[in-house]
C-alpha cells in the first residue's frame, strides 16, 4: 500500500504538486494521470525519498521509503531519468545492483529473461534502443522481487509487443497482490492497464476513482436514439442540462445530461417510435480531457453532473 498525506512540492514561487492525498492499495493497477507536467514524476520521485516534500509525507508499507533497509526487495522503481553506466552490459548493469542486496545471479538471469532481454544481456547498455533501456529498467525494478513496483512512464519507447508485454506483466504482478502504481500520459493505454486511477492536473487531485466510475462520472454518457420525429422528441426533451451534441443524419440524435430510461418513457408517452436507443459510454480519453480543461480553469473538483429534465 502507498500513501500519499497532503505531498506539496515548490519550486520556488512554483507550488508543482500540493496537498495530494491518495492511496495506491495492493491487487490492482493504478495508472497515474495527468497532462505534461502535472507533477507525476515529481510525486513519484518524493514517493522513493529521492525529492523532500515541502509539506506533507507519503509511506509504503506502513513506512517512508528511505526508513526500508533493503528498499530494492520491497520497493521496485522506474524514472524517466535512469543512471545507467553505459559501458556497462545489461547483465552486468543488474548483477552490481543485485550484489548491493545478496541478490543471487540466478534472479538476474530470471529478470533478463522476464524483459525479453536474454539475447542481448552481453552487450553494453550505450548501443540500447529507448525500448530496450525501457525494459532493462523494468527488469531492474523486479530484480529484488518486491510487493510495491512504481514506474513512471513505462510503456515510453516501447514497441507494440512492448506495449503488450508490460500491460500483460503488470496485470500480473497485481494479480500476484502487489501494489503497481504507473504513470501515464496515454488514457487509451490505462484504460486497458489499470483498474484504478489517480489523475492530477497543475499538481492537484483530480479524481481518485475505478477506471469504470470515473468514465462514467467525469466524461457522463450520452445515449444515441433513432427516431423518425427526431425534432418532436428533442423538443420534449430539452431542458436544463440536456444537451444534444450530434446527429448522424435527420433521424439521429446524441443526447447527454439524461439516460435511456427516461428518454424511452417520455417517448412512449408521446407515442414517438423509436428505431434505437443506445447508451454510449463516453471513452476515458473524452473523460480525461473533459477533467484536465477543468484543471486548466483552476477547479479541482469534477464537472457538475448534468442535470435530469425539469
Ligand atoms: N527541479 C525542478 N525545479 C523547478 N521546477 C521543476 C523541477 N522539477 C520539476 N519542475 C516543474 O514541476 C512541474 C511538474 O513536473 P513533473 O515532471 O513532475 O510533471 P509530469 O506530470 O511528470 O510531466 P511529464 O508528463 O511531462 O513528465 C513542471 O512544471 C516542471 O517544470
Amino acid at each position: 500500500m502507498i500513501r500519499a498525506y497532503e505531498l506539496t512540492k515548490r519550486y520556488g514561487d512554483t507550488t508543482v504538486v500540493q496537498d495530494l492525498d491518495f492511496s495506491v492499495r495492493p491487487g490492482t493497477v493504478t495508472g497515474f494521470l495527468g497532462p505534461n507536467g502535472a507533477g507525476k514524476s515529481t510525486t513519484m520521485r518524493m514517493l522513493l525519498g529521492l525529492d523532500a516534500p515541502t509539506r506533507g509525507r507519503s509511506t509504503i508499507g506502513g513506512r517512508a521509503y528511505a526508513t526500508h533497509s533493503a528498499p530494492l526487495t520491497e520497493v521496485g522503481a522506474l524514472l524517466e531519468a535512469r543512471s545507467v553506466h553505459p559501458g556497462r552490459t545489461a547483465f552486468h548493469h543488474l548483477m552490481a545492483l543485485a550484489h548491493t542486496h545478496g541478490i543471487p545471479r540466478g534472479r538476474v538471469e530470471h529478470v533478463l529473461d522476464l524483459a525479453g532481454l536474454t539475447s542481448v544481456a552481453g552487450k553494453r547498455v550505450k548501443g540500447f534502443s529507448l525500448g530496450m533501456g525501457q525494459r532493462l529498467g523494468i527488469a531492474a525494478a523486479m530484480l529484488g522481487d518486491p510487493a510495491t513496483l512504481i514506474l513512471d512512464e513505462p510503456v515510453n519507447g516501447l514497441d507494440p509487443e512492448g506495449v503488450l508485454w508490460i500491460r500483460t506483466l503488470l496485470k500480473s504482478l497485481a494479480t500476484q497482490g502487489r501494489t503497481v502504481f504507473v504513470s501515464s500520459h496515454l488514457m487509451s493505454e490505462m484504460a486497458l492497464t489499470a483498474d484504478h486511477l489517480v489523475i492530477i492536473g497543475r499538481g492537484r487531485l483530480l479524481a481518485d476513482t475505478t477506471v469504470a466510475d470515473f468514465v462514467a462520472t467525469a466524461g457522463g454518457t450520452a445515449v444515441k436514439v433513432v427516431t423518425p420525429r427526431a425534432s418532436a422528441l428533442c423538443d420534449l426533451l430539452r431542458g436544463p442540462g440536456i444537451d444534444v451534441i450530434g446527429a448522424n443524419g435527420p433521424d439521429a440524435l446524441e443526447i447527454r445530461g439524461t439516460d435511456s430510461a427516461h428518454i424511452g418513457r417520455v417517448a412512449a408517452a408521446h407515442a414517438i417510435p423509436l428505431y434505437e436507443l443506445t447508451p454510449l459510454a463516453a471513452s476515458l480519453e473524452q473523460a480525461f480531457m473533459d477533467l484536465t480543461q477543468e484543471s486548466v480553469e483552476y477547479r479541482v473538483t469534477a464537472p457538475e453532473p448534468t442535470g435530469a429534465l425539469a
